[in-house]
């Protein structure tokens, strides 16, 4: 096949030795989806209010530049009043936080972690949404979580991974504006359709 002249849809595909029931398990067979288009563009609806920006690491002679979050950036449109890192060790979850008020500005600089947001709002036209978006130092990208939404991730990395947070608020550490639902919470899986 030429890059011109994609692969016919799997459903038009001769009924031969793909036919259901030809094949032990067939049924069970999940199709896979790319995570990008043709072009390269992440193939993602954001939901509501979710930005994502990725980012283009550029090599110079002794190493790597690779911009985090700048003023003029449409994704960058509220202040910017604490940066933080936090990390996670290999195969750690970190879910499910919401913040009712804040958002976050999440950069990974190191490791491998699938972020997962979830929309619960239920007035939102992306309502019951899910959003998996997996970075890298290789895939670098900002990503933009408003308040309330779900949301969390795991290292999916074999080294203790390191990610910038540019939360919209400063920390309160009398009263945080951080609520959990602990994934592994016997009812989690009734409220976010997400097996990590
Ligand atoms: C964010 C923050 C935390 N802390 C302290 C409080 C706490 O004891 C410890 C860890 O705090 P956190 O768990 O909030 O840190 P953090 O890793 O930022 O937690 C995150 O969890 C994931 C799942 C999310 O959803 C994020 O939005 C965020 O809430 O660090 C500070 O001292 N200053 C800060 O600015």
């Amino acid at each position: 096949m030429t890059a011109d002249k994609p692969n016919p849809p799997r459903d038009t595909l001769p009924d031969t030795r793909s036919a259901r029931g030809a094949i032990k398990g067939y049924d069970l067979l999940v199709a896979k989806h790319s995570a990008v288009d043709a072009s390269g563009q992440l193939n993602l609806k954001p939901i509501e209010g979710v930005k994502i920006r990725p980012v283009r690491p550029v090599p110079h002679e002794d190493g790597v530049v690779a911009e985090v979050a700048r003023t003029v950036w449409p994704e960058v449109d509220l202040e910017i009043v604490q940066v933080h890192i936090t990390t996670t060790q290999p195969g750690r979850i970190r879910a499910w936080g919401l913040h009712e008020q804040s958002t976050d500005r999440l950069f990974v600089v190191k490791g491998l972690v699938s972020i997962v947001i979830f929309d619960g709002r239920r007035d939102s036209p992306t309502f019951a949404q899910v959003n998996e978006i997996r970075l890298s130092e290789r895939n670098p990208a900002l990503v933009v979580i408003p308040p309330c939404l779900y949301h969390g991730w795991k290292n999916i990395g074999t080294d203790e991974a390191f990610m910038i947070n540019m939360p919209s608020s400063l920390y309160d550490h009398d009263t945080p504006d951080a609520l959990d639902l602990p994934y592994d919470h016997p009812r989690a899986a009734e409220v976010v359709p997400w097996r990590w």
